[in-house]
């Protein structure tokens, strides 16, 4: 195999920009990504007096405009899909009704839909107290985080979030800091506890840089293909800000060798896999499932950490991947104490049908695995979430692919 594919740009920059540009107040964003869920986000952004807001099945898009809409003082409902409604809010509303936003929850107390009611008046600022102050969990999910983070500059106090919890997802938290800077709105981190004061967010211009966890999939298709293929990825920066750059150590041990070469430009190499992984998710949970499918397929035994907010994302990862990984030989198997294990035994490829539970990731990252041999990917529409194209890069690549266009998530 010789050939080249397209990412997408990175849906969590382009989310986070986008809120950032509307907080600012212009700025030009180049390359934002073409997703469903940076799509959405940039529809209800352009119609802030909506009465409804439905955030469809997108985790940043619920949570963002959660803290955006409730600190701007709008009065508006925001909903989502019935998974959405089922992925927990309850860390952010408090937060909020803490900052004064009135919050109700219309369904399950915890969960979406909300109904923003505007903002109560607040007391003058404290002139004892330098920040307004907040203890915020860390592990559940860190778009809470990068919620209130984005938030913070625009509050009369600032903001001084103290976090507890192991914090899970660290280098989104670093993202949304890194893209408020380059908007003008400095953050300190300092560990446990991470300080904005009021400032103004600065209209800048941004080109998203593509989206590391969309090139996990290449990368795994690299790791299955035979020895010396080759695989080029354009717009992946050697400096990203996405944590999912780690793709890149993961995969070398999984015999993917990586070249970044001029123009912002990958090169990716098939090499020998090592005879035994051990891998740590907490910070790239999105590339948990990629990783786990190459594992199984090269029969690598595997340890997996840090994989507990698998569970409550687009559906249970952890279930959905047990009971896909077994249709091919493969486990992954729940030793206790957060510790999995990926075994394989005698892993074939032969026809298999995946199913995909509506989440983008289980479809893309079982789809490398065409690479050994046919099967079949059932409702794969659901990658327009993050990467719309990807069934037609795979079929520039040289797969031939059949029934995507009459197929309906
Ligand atoms: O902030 C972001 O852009 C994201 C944070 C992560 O979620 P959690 O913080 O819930 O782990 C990640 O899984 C998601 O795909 C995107
Ligand atoms: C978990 C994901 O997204 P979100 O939480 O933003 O829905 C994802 O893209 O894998």
């Amino acid at each position: 195999m010789r050939a080249l594919a397209q990412v997408p740009a990175s849906k969590s920059e382009s989310n986070r920009a986008l809120i950032m540009q509307a907080l600012a107040g212009g700025g030009t964003l180049r390359n934002l990504s073409d997703a469903n869920d940076t799509q959405l986000m940039q529809r209800l952004l352009q119609n802030p007096a909506a009465p409804v807001f439905d955030a469809e099945d997108a985790g940043t898009v619920m949570r963002f405009l959660t803290a955006y809409l409730a600190m701007t003082g709008r009065q508006a409902e925001l909903t989502g899909t019935a998974r959405m409604r089922e992925r927990p809010i309850a860390v952010l509303v408090d937060a909020l009704r803490a900052l004064g936003a009135r919050i109700e929850y219309l369904g399950e107390s915890g969960y979406p839909p909300l109904q923003l009611g505007g903002l109560t008046p607040q007391p003058a600022p404290d002139e004892e107290a330098d920040f307004r102050e907040l203890t915020v969990r860390g592990d559940i999910s860190s778009q809470y985080i990068s919620a209130l983070l984005m938030i913070g500059p625009t509050l009369p106090q600032g903001l001084r979030i103290w976090l507890t919890g192991k914090v899970g997802s660290r280098p989104y938290i670093r993202m949304t800091q890194a893209l408020m800077q380059h908007f003008g709105a400095v953050c300190r981190d300092l560990g446990e506890v991470l300080e904005v004061r009021p400032q103004a967010y600065q209209p800048t211009d941004y080109t998203v840089e593509g989206d590391w966890s969309a090139a996990s999939y290449w990368y795994a298709l690299v790791a299955l293909a035979p020895e010396g293929s080759h695989l080029t990825l354009p717009t992946l920066r050697r400096y990203s800000w996405q944590g999912d750059q780690a793709i890149v150590g993961i995969m070398a041990q999984l015999g993917v060798h990586t070249e970044f070469l001029a123009d912002e430009t990958l090169r990716l190499t098939k090499t020998k896999p090592v005879t035994q992984l051990t891998q740590d998710f907490t910070d790239c949970p999105d590339l948990a499932q990629t990783v786990a499918v190459v594992a199984a397929a090269l029969g690598v035994p595997a340890t997996f950490t840090g994989l507990d907010s698998l569970r409550i994302k687009e559906t249970d990862r952890i279930v959905a991947l047990q009971t896909e990984l077994a249709k091919f030989g493969g486990a992954l198997t729940d030793r206790g104490e957060g510790r999995f294990e990926v075994t394989a035994e005698n892993f074939q490829v032969e026809n298999q049908t995946v199913a995909t539970y509506h989440d983008h990731r289980m479809a893309m990252a079982f789809a490398p695995l065409a690479m050994l041999g046919p099967l079949t990917i059932q409702a794969p529409q659901v990658v327009r979430k993050s990467y719309p194209q990807f069934w037609q890069e795979l079929g520039k690549v040289g797969f031939a692919i059949e029934g995507v266009e009459e197929e309906a998530v």
